[in-house]
């Protein structure tokens, strides 16, 4: 029964297979079609086919990308159950009175995958998963079972199913085992006892019903995901993503979804997740690269991070930046091409004042200031050439006012009182000048001034990124998108959705090409970037939707930066409060959105999800950690492990005499035999060696020179078998066996020590080894 069943599977994904492969075919064909016409010299042809080109090759690459594992799962369904008229539409948005495909019997069943597939004649034979009507696939349980008779999961290896495992949902009588079981156990099982390759993969076979709760919830709105270690919060928010481009894509198309996690080795680990289920015009940022031209992984030291994560940093900044507008004490004499002109700071002063009315940023206000002082100037030459006995009329105004603006003398007196600045040199200035910040913050104590204190050149850090957001914000010099650009992009939008759908009629292809994906097209030829460039280089950019991973690391100031890059307020936040390191992170979510919703409490101003089934770390691992953070009072949030591991947990002590007298050899050599004796177990696993950032090149040189050429650093590392990091780069990561090179220091030497070694120990996916110092 069960292998005929194989067999009738095999026979339908292997139809399924073949109309991916038409597809593909019909793609390449329509590739050709436009490559071999013949356009001639015309520019805009030349560009129309360039961009039709680009839509055929992207969709031969989406296909090829659904390749493994194109189909997972069935639904049953009584024929009964599915309404006439329902739609069952591969694609959202189409409406097909079409059926499911039946057996002939009274069940009909739904074929979930990547993608939507329809046949010749247009009937869904794949769902999309991401449809509606694949909810119940993921979110079915026995004790709900929303109209479902069975599910079926499809467990494939290439292109060939090789098990299928089945979930009957009619039977009466259920046990509370039963009715509490995890979705697809056997299809779960095997895909998280699978080695890890230090790459995610995408879960879409097997998310569970929790998860997709989370996953298909509203656009609008905040959502917080809270969860412990291992729980699937970063799968959730890049499935999640997934989602809501393809379901509200004319609203995110043009605006942009924007992934900020916490470091460049974390982007590196999840960079595969998106384009594997067919999304790829997503940002992925670090929250060192949000600040477009200023690129940093530096991370100051946790008292300095504390310091610039506040938000008076940004009263600071806006006080630093008035001071820079200075009337003069007293009167200056100015030399105007051979003629003295006294300066009266009152004519500072009032041009100072009409250009704050401005309500302008700085950098623009400063436009009015000069206008008004030059003005006033202007009038004051001319009084002074009339008391000379010189006739000066209104037409030799204009005149006056060149020679003013030119001469030397009033350029520096009007750059004294109002200087050009730049976000950089502001905050190079107020680190390089302490008496200036003396003056700016004369409550401070100087203790904490001077964890400000840096020379001029010294390179920018994680933490100075939104303060260069925040000084930028106030000087407005850069890319300001003003009202009139953003005018006229609107229109070159409709221009280009109107030529679009010009084209697609010449060319004779209406109903397979979208006019606006070909109207992105036109703006990429147009060398106008695709929209994850164009909003990747611009600082102003508003993104449609802004998914936070790691958000407990966030600082109040990181948090007012993420604001103004979403001013819809649509985000998805997902963290775990216990596991903040960072110095100035955040120690509940009410603090950390707060720059977000103000006061508002939770299910007012943003709402919480909390996810309670770790699928990374085993049970023995999970409640070690568990165990160690409740002695540290660390808030951690109870999570249920779905497996056992059979190896237990190792402590090695570098003391041992077998590793010799000197401490720093013997740790070195206990770090050498808990590497190599892991991989005997597993030679072709992944290790983590998590160490503190004194002890990380010392740990490095020691591996590095015991296997040669299979060591890395931090996000380099990633791809080789064996990676020393500290417990901040660890963050999101995971590998089958972790060995934490001195526990101790971990705990009691770095800031939020216990978050760290909670993070450190919750990594593996199989094994944990501790090498401690005695
Ligand atoms: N439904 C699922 N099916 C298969 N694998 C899953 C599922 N949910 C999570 N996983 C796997 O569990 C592991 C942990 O997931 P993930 O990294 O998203 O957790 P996390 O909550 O972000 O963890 P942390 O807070 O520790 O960084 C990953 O390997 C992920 O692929």
């Amino acid at each position: 029964m069960v292998s005929s069943e194989l067999d009738l599977e095999r026979e339908y994904v292997s139809r399924l297979y073949e109309r991916l492969d038409e597809l593909r075919m019909d793609a390449r064909r329509q590739l050709e079609r436009v490559h071999r016409q013949d356009v001639g010299g015309n520019h805009q042809s030349r560009s129309e086919r360039d961009a039709f080109a680009r839509i055929f090759e992207d969709r031969i690459v989406a296909l090829n990308e659904v390749d493994e594992r194109l189909a997972f799962g069935r639904l049953e369904l009584a024929a009964s159950d599915v309404p006439a008229d329902e739609s069952s539409a591969a694609d959202p948005g189409e409406t097909d009175t079409d059926r499911d495909v039946s057996d002939g019997s009274d069940s009909v069943f739904r074929y979930i995958g990547r993608i939507g597939l329809r046949d010749e004649n247009l009937r869904p034979i794949l769902l999309d998963w991401r449809v509606p009507q694949a909810g119940p696939f993921y979110q079915a349980t026995a004790a709900t079972p929303m109209g479902i008779r069975a599910r079926r999961h499809l467990l494939s290896k290439g292109r060939k199913i090789v098990r299928i495992e089945d979930e009957v949902f009619d039977s009466a009588d259920l046990s509370t085992e039963e009715v509490n079981a995890l979705q697809g156990e056997g299809a779960l099982m095997a895909s998280l006892s699978t080695e890890r390759t230090g790459r995610m993969h995408d879960i879409v076979a097997t998310i569970q019903a929790e998860q997709d709760r989370i996953i298909r919830s509203d656009l609008a709105g905040i959502l917080v995901v809270q969860g412990g270690p291992g729980t699937g919060k970063t799968a959730v928010a890049l499935h999640r993503a997934a989602y809501l481009l393809y379901s509200f894509r004319d609203r995110l198309k043009s605006s942009g979804v924007l992934v900020v996690g916490p470091s460049r080795a974390f982007l590196q680990y999840i960079e595969a997740v998106l384009p594997s289920l067919g999304e790829t015009g997503v940002v992925l940022a670090s929250v060192g690269q949000l600040y477009p031209g200023v690129e940093t992984s530096i991370e100051d030291i946790a008292e300095v991070a504390v310091v610039k994560g506040h938000t008076e940093m940004a009263a600071l900044i806006d006080r630093a930046i008035k001071s820079r507008q200075k009337v003069p004490a007293e009167p200056v004499q100015l030399d105007v091409n051979g003629e003295p002109l006294t300066l009266e700071p009152h004519v500072i002063a009032n041009a100072i004042t009409r250009a704050r009315e401005s309500r302008k940023p700085y950098n623009e206000a400063r436009v009015t200031f000069v206008k008004t002082a030059l003005a006033e100037l202007t009038r004051a030459l001319a009084a002074q050439l009339r008391s000379h006995g010189n006739t000066v009329d209104e037409d030799d105004y204009g005149m006056l006012r060149e020679d003013l603006r030119s001469a030397y003398d009033v350029k520096v007196a009007l750059n004294t009182a109002w200087i050009p600045l730049s976000p950089q040199k502001l905050l190079q200035d107020l680190y390089a000048r302490p008496q200036w910040l003396a003056e700016l913050a004369p409550n401070w104590s100087p203790e904490k001034r001077a964890l400000l204190r840096r020379e001029r050149d010294a390179p920018f850090t994680i933490s100075d990124i939104p303060l260069l957001d925040e000084a930028a914000e106030h000087l407005g010099e850069h890319s300001e998108r003003s009202a009139a650009i953003e005018r006229e992009a609107k229109q070159q939008r409709k221009r280009d959705v109107e030529n679009a759908e010009n084209a697609i009629r010449n060319m004779d292809v209406e109903g397979l090409v979208r006019a606006e994906d070909l109207a992105d097209n036109f703006a990429e030829q147009a060398s106008r970037g695709t929209t994850a460039e164009r909003a990747a280089g611009d600082r102003t950019w508003t993104y449609g939707h802004i998914v936070v991973d790691e958000a407990q690391e966030l600082s109040p100031m990181q948090w007012r930066l993420l604001r103004r890059r979403g001013p819809m307020r649509s985000f998805t936040i997902v963290g775990d409060i216990a596991q903040a390191s960072a110095a100035a992170g955040a120690r509940s979510w009410q603090e950390a959105v707060a720059p977000l919703v103000g006061r508002q409490a939770h299910g007012e101003g943003w709402r919480l999800e909390e996810l309670t089934v770790n699928y990374r770390t085993p049970a023995q691992i999970a409640a070690a950690a568990q165990q160690m953070a409740e002695e540290q009072r660390l808030p951690v949030t109870r999570s249920t492990s779905v497996r056992e591991s059979e190896w237990p947990i190792v402590v090695i002590r570098a003391s041992d005499d077998r590793f010799g007298p000197d401490p720093t050899a013997a740790f070195a050599h206990a770090l050498g035999e808990a590497v190599a004796a892991d991989r005997m177990i597993d030679p072709r696993g992944t290790i983590g060696v998590i160490v503190t950032p004194d002890g990380l090149a010392g740990a490095y040189a020691a591996l590095a020179e015991a296997l040669p050429g299979e060591v890395g650093q931090g996000a380099a590392g990633l791809l080789l078998p064996v990676t020393v990091m500290t417990p901040q780069e660890a963050k999101g990561l995971e590998f089958d066996s972790v060995v934490i090179g001195d526990r101790e220091a971990i705990l009691n030497r770095l800031p939020r020590g216990a978050g760290a070694l909670y993070v450190s120990m919750t990594r593996p996916t199989q094994r944990l080894t501790f090498v401690d110092r005695f």
